[in-house]
């Protein structure tokens, strides 16, 4: 073999995914998990690459939010805690593994550097648990009038645990008191003075012994918590009063991270989050340096000591003799213990989403629930993005098959205005066992027609892998493009 031959350039591009040393991978869009649900594993050796590979793509601007302001850290006196959060409720994947992609998506082409809808609905094309985000981006919402009637969300999970070590899954919300306002495309920027901005700080909380009580996992970042059920708990106030004194010290040395947070605040198996926990830190480590946390914006504001030390930029005095632990000439101790989270965690090794997906149910009721003219530019918004010229017919009738699974009437709507006749959705079953079991032939599927139940083997066996994409399976018998929802069960593929 010739070394040289495979240089590294796109030109010797293999045709299935591969980690950097040439390993091929078999799932690019779930991690290594303990069971279904979680906690990640470390040893997901891909995960980490791809994640380490993203965190270190930008020198020195941040990777996500370059241009962005956000976000909350607390000085609290037992360490900093730092809400790293959005103005929108939900997110668009659930899965950290799939995070570097979608970022790649969102950010401008690569060949052009300019940001294009054909790519960003290429990419969503395969992840249809991101119409819930899309019912809020593509709504009025999508541009906020600015910051003082803007809302805020954690989105993710955290927990709350008290000292007796009782826990309850959390959310945070941010309502301004001056309510929200957003601009339309029309709209000029109008910039507000006078009052200060002002937010009010809202929990809900749900117990984890009823997290299976709904029809969605609590810990998808793609679904919101319904306030009817569980409901706003105010906790806390912000006035905004001051702006910063320096824009480099205090924004663009300035390092947000969901892990950091304080005793009676842990994490949640939230698998986006768990992801989050990993991602800021080492990133900051190398946009910032390893002592970042040394940085004042950054450092706590309380007495801290360990012996983490030295390495590029430190600029910590110590005179201690004593850099080890234990040691009977230092008197440092460990802190009292506090709770975290007393679940057991067991189970297989997992690659595999989530069992409760319900894409497209709150997307389709936050679209019902709007006037007539707001569901009209939503269309509009729609139908423009689709419209550009390089999005594929294929992928406007992937979209269309999406909304129209969220909404019937918006499904219609939209390929009327496209001139694009509806999809049909066939779902299969993974289990030969399953009464409605069905051999998969295209005949067969065109006989039967949409809601017919299939087997995945024969799937396997009649669709060639090229053609199936994520959970979607596609094939074209004359002039009809058939998409399909697999439903495939964790373990069984
Ligand atoms: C697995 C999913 C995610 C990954 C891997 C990820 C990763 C990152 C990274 C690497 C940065 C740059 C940080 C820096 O340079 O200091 C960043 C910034 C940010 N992310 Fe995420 N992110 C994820 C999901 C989210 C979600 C769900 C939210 C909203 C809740 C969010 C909100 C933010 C914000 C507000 C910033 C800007 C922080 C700052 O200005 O320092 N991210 N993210």
């Amino acid at each position: 073999m010739d070394p040289y031959k495979h240089r590294p350039s796109s030109a010797f591009n293999s045709p299935y995914w591969t980690t950097n040393s040439g390993a091929p991978i078999w799932n690019n869009n779930s991690s290594l998990t303990v069971g279904s649900r979680g906690p990640i594993l470390l040893e997901d050796y891909h995960l980490v690459e791809k994640i380490a590979n993203f965190d270190r793509e930008r020198i020195p601007e941040r990777v996500v939010h370059a241009r962005s302001s956000d976000a909350l850290k607390f000085y609290t006196r037992e360490g900093n805690f730092d809400l790293v959060g959005n103005n929108f409720p939900v997110f668009f994947v659930r899965d950290g593994m799939k995070f570097p992609d979608m970022v790649h998506a969102l950010k401008p082409n690569p060949k052009s550097h300019i940001q294009e809808n054909w790519r960003i609905l290429d990419f969503f094309s395969h992840h249809p648990e991101s119409l819930h985000m899309f019912s809020f981006l593509f709504d009025d919402l999508g541009v906020p009038q600015d910051y003082r009637h803007m809302e805020g969300a954690g989105v993710n999970t955290y927990t709350l645990i008290n000292k007796a070590g009782k826990a309850h899954y959390v959310k945070f919300h941010w309502k301004p008191t001056c309510g929200v306002k957003c601009l339309l495309e029309e709209e000029a920027i109008k910039v507000g003075a006078g009052n200060y901005p002002e937010w009010k700080l809202f929990i809900q909380t749900i117990d984890p012994d009823h997290e299976d009580r709904f029809d969605f996992d609590p810990l998808d970042v793609t679904k919101i918590w319904p306030e009817d059920i569980l409901p706003l708990q105010p906790v806390g106030r912000l006035v905004l009063n001051k702006n910063i004194d320096n824009f480099f010290a205090e924004n663009e040395q300035l390092a947000f991270c969901p892990a950091i947070v304080v005793p009676g605040i842990y994490y949640s198996d939230d698998k986006l989050l768990q992801t989050r926990i990993f991602s800021y830190s080492d990133t900051q480590r190398h946009r910032l340096g390893p002592n970042y946390l040394q940085l004042p914006v950054n450092a706590p504001k309380c007495v801290h000591h360990n012996n983490h030390h030295e390495g590029f930029m430190n600029f910590m005095h110590r005179d201690e003799e004593i850099n080890y632990f234990s040691s009977r000439h230092d008197p440092s101790r460990h802190a009292e213990r506090f709770p975290i989270p007393p679940a057991v965690c067991s189970g297989r090794r997992e690659k595999c989403i989530t069992e409760k997906e319900n894409n497209f149910k709150q997307p389709g009721e936050r679209y019902r629930s709007w006037e007539p003219d707001r569901q009209e530019r939503f269309v509009r918004r729609w139908v423009d993005a689709l419209s550009e010229p390089r999005v594929t017919h294929e992928v406007r009738s992937i979209w269309i098959s999406y909304w129209s699974q969220a909404d019937k009437s918006l499904g219609q709507k939209l390929a009327s205005h496209l001139n694009i006749e509806t999809t049909k959705k066939i779902k299969t079953c993974p289990s030969k066992e399953c009464p409605g079991f069905q051999p998969w032939t295209p005949e067969k599927v065109h006989e039967l027609g949409p809601g017919a139940t299939f087997n995945i083997e024969s799937v396997q066996s009649w669709a060639a892998a090229p053609q199936s994409q994520g959970n979607w399976l596609r094939f074209a018998t004359g002039d009809n493009l058939y998409l399909f929802t697999v439903v495939i069960k964790c373990g069984t593929a």
